[in-house]
């Protein structure tokens, strides 16, 4: 029997199936890892926008991670859209009461279309009670700006929120730099927990089907955590794997459409395992 590694997204389902927890599944799968989903809240969305969403209750998140916690051996896991306060709280105390690995936060707050997904009362709890347990934090530039309380206008903003954001307790960070301005090149900035620090840069895709970059991102992270790597080495390859599920784009929708999950596996040469 093969055992492959576990791991666990923690965030909102869309029912358009490009971002949230469904593109986690798919990058995990992709990964070879096996996915577990705790559903924090279900939209109702496509390409377009997102048309309605609802929490679930908090009772039912609490059970969620006790069943995972009770039988699977999750070995790294990740949030996304998290909706508000108290289930940013919810999620920070699960967080705390059972050992999930290595913790990769995405600070899910306006999808690409323009729903807040997150209340702005929630942005300080994600600061004070998420950041402190993360293993690796990967903000978007809006994100950052709202994390850190200051204006992001060049490479040396982001470097210096990545400092911030290490001073708030992330391990680890990846500054995403998909919403800069610089049409050749979308660079991110990564600072690690030993102060070494990086940028990562790729061509820029022309292109409006970019729903569900930053989950991809960070659920291939989680993924190569599960399976022990190094956050350094996981970091470069979901720049790898985010970059060619953008450029091979695939059509679906009419607005924003999703990135091509299954095109990493034509540009590697090597196992999915290693
Ligand atoms: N058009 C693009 N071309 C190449 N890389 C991109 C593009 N848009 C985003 N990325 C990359 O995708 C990842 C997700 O970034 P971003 O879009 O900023 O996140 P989010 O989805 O959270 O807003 C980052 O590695 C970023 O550099
Ligand atoms: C359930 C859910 N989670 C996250 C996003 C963010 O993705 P994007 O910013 O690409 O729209 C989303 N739209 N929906």
């Amino acid at each position: 029997m093969n055992s492959y590694p576990q791991a666990a997204t923690i965030a909102g389902i869309d029912s358009g199936g490009g971002a949230g927890v469904n593109a986690d599944v798919k990058t995990m799968q992709e990964r070879h890892v096996f996915s577990a989903t705790i559903i924090v809240a279900v939209t109702a969305q496509n390409t377009l926008g997102v048309q309605d969403f609802e929490p679930v209750s908090i009772k039912l998140i609490n059970e969620q991670f006790k069943s995972l916690a009770d039988d699977l051996n999750i070995r790294a896991c990740k949030t996304g859209m998290l909706a508000d306060a108290a289930h940013v709280h919810a999620v920070a105390q699960n967080l705390q009461r059972y050992d999930f690995g290595p913790y990769t936060l995405d600070p899910v707050m306006v999808a690409k279309g323009g729903a807040h997904l997150l209340s702005d009362d929630a942005i300080a709890t994600v600061r004070d009670e998420l950041i402190p347990l993360a293993t690796v934090v990967t903000p978007n530039l809006p994100e950052t700006e709202a994390l850190t309380g200051g204006k992001i206008e060049s490479e040396a903003d982001m470097q210096a929120a990545g400092h911030t954001l290490q001073q708030l307790g992330a391990k680890n960070v990846v500054v995403k730099g998909g919403h800069g301005a610089n049409s050749q090149t979308s660079s991110d900035f990564v600072l690690l927990e030993n102060g070494r620090s990086f940028w990562l840069s790729t061509p820029r895709i022309a292109t409006k089907n970019t729903h569900g970059t930053g989950d991809t991102f960070a659920s291939c992270i989680t993924a190569e955590l599960a399976k022990g790597k190094s956050v350094e080495a996981a970091i470069r390859l979901a720049k790898a794997f985010i970059q060619a599920a953008i450029a091979d784009g695939i059509d679906v929708g009419h607005g924003h459409g999703p990135t091509n999950h299954w095109a990493f596996r034509k540009v590697v040469q090597t196992d999915a395992k290693d």
